[in-house]
């Protein structure tokens, strides 16, 4: 199933247990706006090169639009539009007072020179610079992209609207970025894996991970596990699949990669067959690269007890009912991954501001935002009698349906 039928089907059915009027669901669905842009670059070569950039902006009713920015050469309007409809309800679900939004090009980052990324970013952003803002919407790094791409973004964005560093989150620290920012979609996973194991009477400490993904969310989700006394015996990338069942030493696994080496490579264990990781024997499962991992053909073999999303929609609809039967406890991705966007809003309120938090202030205000929204999830389950993902689902289609009527829906 794609991203955007998996995403709306949850959407719906969360429409329907909160009994929201068929109306106001429609219009939930249906974005605010969907821009397609254009932009073709000079390569190192000379020759010129097109690219196809998209920005979808989901809804509004909460505050100004906000989320990601993808490289990749999956990306579609679909995806994007999926992701964005994902950032609406985990905006609501985390009570930080935004919309959602996402966007991507359809490029392989990792081919493109540091000037030709430089120059696309740059093209992107003259293409949709009068349709974003610090109080109309507001990217993010997401896959392929990170705080050097919105610094690109924050510079291009200025030159048409004066000095605006709140356009953009995830900024370098020098141009305005927060402290805590880099490492907080993985520290939002660590403290939502906290939680989740402390309603079954476990911890971190002695259970064991499985981790798909080792860039900002994988790798920073695996060092603060690892600090916390949980054990990651395997882990992928696009590179290769390492196994480790003592558990793999996460600092050195990170120097080497800071080094420039590539997983397999690493000498402090084992290589394994990608295909086997995410069925592979552990308590925890954290997929932390793309969406729809997570399907009918793998499903019926995962072994881990919990799976916390912290990728974007990495199990589609069909995958989510076979692990329920098998008693696998999913914690959804629009609360599991939260912690990049809370931060997001804590460097926005800083740029506005014009003040710098501490990082001891920023993690500790994570931490709130993260078991405040556990603890309003738990509260959903219990009276709407469901799973973790429509406890989530209606709270955040919940808090945006309240907005939208307050500001003046009419059925
Ligand atoms: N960066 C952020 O703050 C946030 C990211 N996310 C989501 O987390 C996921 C990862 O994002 P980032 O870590 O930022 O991206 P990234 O670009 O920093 O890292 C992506 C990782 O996934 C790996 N990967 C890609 N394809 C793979 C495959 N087929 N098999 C195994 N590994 C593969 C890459 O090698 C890399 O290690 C995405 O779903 C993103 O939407 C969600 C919330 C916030
Ligand atoms: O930090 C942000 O604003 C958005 C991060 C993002 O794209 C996501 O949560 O999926």
């Amino acid at each position: 199933m794609n991203a955007l039928a998996a995403t709306s089907r949850n959407f719906r059915q969360a429409a329907r247990l909160l009994g929201l009027d068929s109306k106001l669901e429609k219009s939930l669905l249906i974005p605010f706006r969907e821009i397609k842009v254009e932009c073709t670059i000079p390569k190192d070569d000379g020759t010129l090169a097109s690219f196809v950039g998209f920005r979808v902006q989901h809804d509004n009713a909460r505050g100004p639009m906000k989320g990601g920015i993808r490289y990749h050469p999956e990306v579609d309007p679909d995806e994007v539009n999926a992701l964005a409809q994902l950032m609406t309800w985990k905006t609501a679900v985390a009570a930080v007072p935004y919309g959602g939004a996402k966007g991507g090009i359809g490029c392989s980052p990792g081919d493109l020179s540091r000037s030709e990324l430089e120059r696309l970013t740059r093209v992107f952003t003259q293409k949709i610079h009068d349709l974003i803002g610090t109080h109309t919407d507001i990217p993010a790094p997401d896959m392929g992209t990170n705080s050097q791409t919105m610094a690109w973004i924050f510079d291009e964005y200025s030159k048409f609207h004066g000095h605006s560093p709140a356009v953009v989150t995830g900024k370098p620290i020098d141009l305005g970025g927060s402290l805590g920012r880099d490492a907080a979609t993985g520290r939002g996973v660590m403290y939502a894996t906290e939680a989740l194991l402390a309603e079954y009477g476990k911890s971190i400490s002695g259970s064991t991970f499985v981790i798909q993904g080792f860039g900002n969310v994988g790798s920073w989700a695996a060092q603060l596990i690892h600090e916390k006394g949980g054990k990651v015996i395997a882990l992928g990338d696009v590179s290769g699949t390492i196994r480790n069942k003592a558990g793999i030493d996460v600092p050195a696994l990170m120097k080497h990669r800071n080094e420039g080496g590539q997983l397999k490579d690493f000498h402090g264990a084992e290589v394994m067959d990608s295909s086997e990781l995410l069925v592979h024997e552990c308590d925890v499962l954290l997929p932390c690269a793309l969406g729809g991992v997570l399907n009918k053909d793998n499903a019926p073999d995962v072994k881990a007890k919990f799976i916390i999303e912290a990728a974007n929609h990495p199990t589609d609809p069909e995958a989510d009912e076979i692990l329920t039967k098998k008693g696998v406890v999913v914690l959804p991705d629009i609360y599991a991954n939260a912690g990049g966007v809370i931060v997001s809003y804590f460097e926005w309120v800083q740029n506005i501001q014009g003040f710098m938090w501490e990082e001891e202030k920023v993690n500790m205000e994570l931490h709130k935002y993260m078991n405040s929204a556990f603890q309003h999830i738990k509260a959903m389950c219990k009276s709407q009698d469901c799973s973790l993902r429509m406890g989530a689902f209606t709270l955040g289609v919940n808090r945006v349906a309240r907005a939208t009527i307050l500001r003046g829906w009419e059925a």
